[in-house]
């Protein structure tokens, strides 16, 4: 177990295309953080500098205090997990898991027992006479988790390590990663794209796009008070609806205005925007935190619903304000229908402010 430290971690493609660029992170030993963005963010090329698979351009890879930039992979003591497995074909479950400690020059009779050990973690016990060709995808994963975990890494690296398995398996696997993580303690860093696998597995996610850092939280931080307009659109399903609006002083209240919407600010939310200069502002507003109100005089908007997509637990409503669709998450009952009428008012708790410009937040956070 170990911590990690990243310094300024930069890595260009050529002359001009940065991969990753001035990444800064502290890792906590034993905390499992997960890299989070688009495709192309530099996701892949920070977690392979930090294996040394990646020539670093710029910046520093510390592991345990140690700066290990320039030491070559295996001395680094990670395990990495990829996306394709990477099992041996032409060995046994057995075999590929003690393949590693052979090298490692380990005795035979405890090689047998770290196997026999993280095969029963993950639950692979039955399997280890089986040849990678006689698994499901699901179960060859579990061998590459396996042959991992044997090697006792400092750091654990994985990347997009579920993404092959079918939908309902990935959940279930979730699950079980984040179990054995809780036995073995392992400092661990992931790598996905998926947002709700990051928030359901990390202690803290880094949300990475153009191979910069956006923002680094738990998982109620990025979610709750998201540092920006591409955070706060990129965590969440559906996502935050957001509105371009005008800032309008009005009998001694300050509301927000576009052509359909007008939010009267109190409270918290009117200090921000009095002490914000521009007259335009981007609002988001999640869609959980739109609310369908009886009271008229209370609705920010008044508009016929356009599609209703019911979820089981909750229905997701549509709504067209003009070439914009917003979307309200309700309650599953009462139902609601297209084309009938609503008033939507909001939580006024739970409005994000950003800057027209810099599309950050317009608040401490
Ligand atoms: N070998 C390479 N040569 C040139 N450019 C590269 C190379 N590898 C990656 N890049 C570029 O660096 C950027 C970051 O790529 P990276 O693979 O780290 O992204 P990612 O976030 O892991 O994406 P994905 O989720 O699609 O795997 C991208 O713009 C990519 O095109």
């Amino acid at each position: 177990m170990a911590t990690l430290e990243l310094v300024n971690l930069s890595k260009r493609y050529g002359k001009k295309v940065w991969g990753a660029k001035d990444v800064n992170l502290k890792v906590n030993d034993g905390e499992f953080v997960v890299f989070l963005g688009p495709s192309g963010c530099g996701k892949t090329t920070t977690l392979r500098m930090i294996a040394g698979l990646e020539e670093v351009t710029e910046g520093k890879v510390i592991i345990d205090g140690k700066d290990v930039t320039y030491l070559e992979p295996r001395k680094r003591e990670v395990s990495m997990v990829f996306q394709s497995y990477a099992v041996w074909p032409h060995m046994t479950v057995y075999e590929n898991i003690a393949f590693p400690l052979k090298l490692k020059k380990f005795p035979s009779e405890e090689i047998d027992k770290i196997v026999r050990e993280v095969a029963e973690m993950v639950k692979i016990e039955e399997l280890l006479k089986r040849f990678p060709s006689q698994l499901s995808g699901g179960q060859r994963q579990r061998v590459a988790l396996a042959r991992a975990l044997a090697v006792k890494p400092k750091i654990f690296l994985m990347d997009e390590p579920l993404s092959n398995l079918d939908a309902k398996l990935r959940v279930k696997m979730r699950t079980e990663l984040k179990a054995i993580h809780h036995k073995t303690g392992a400092t661990t860093i992931f790598v996905t794209h998926d947002q709700s696998e990051a928030m359901s597995m990390a202690d803290r996610i880094i949300i990475m796009k153009n191979g910069r850092i956006e923002q680094v939280g738990t998982p109620d931080d990025v979610y709750f008070n998201s540092a920006n307009v591409f955070v706060a659109g990129f965590i969440g399903t559906p996502p935050t609806n957001f509105f371009e609006m005008e800032v309008v002083r009005q009998s001694g209240r300050i509301h927000l205005k576009n052509e359909h919407i007008d939010i009267p600010l109190n409270g918290k939310n009117e200090k921000i925007v009095e002490s914000y200069s521009k007259n335009k502002i981007i609002v988001g507003i999640r869609p959980e935190n739109l609310l369908i109100t009886n009271n008229k005089d209370k609705a920010i908007f008044t508009e016929k619903i356009l599609v209703v997509e019911p979820q089981g637990s909750h229905q997701i409503i549509a709504v067209d304000l003009g070439e914009q669709i917003v979307k309200i998450v309700v309650p599953a009952f009462p139902k609601y229908n297209p084309d009938e009428m609503i008033n939507v008012t909001f939580d006024s708790e739970r409005i994000m402010l950003f800057d027209i410009e810099t599309k950050s937040r317009l608040e401490e956070y």
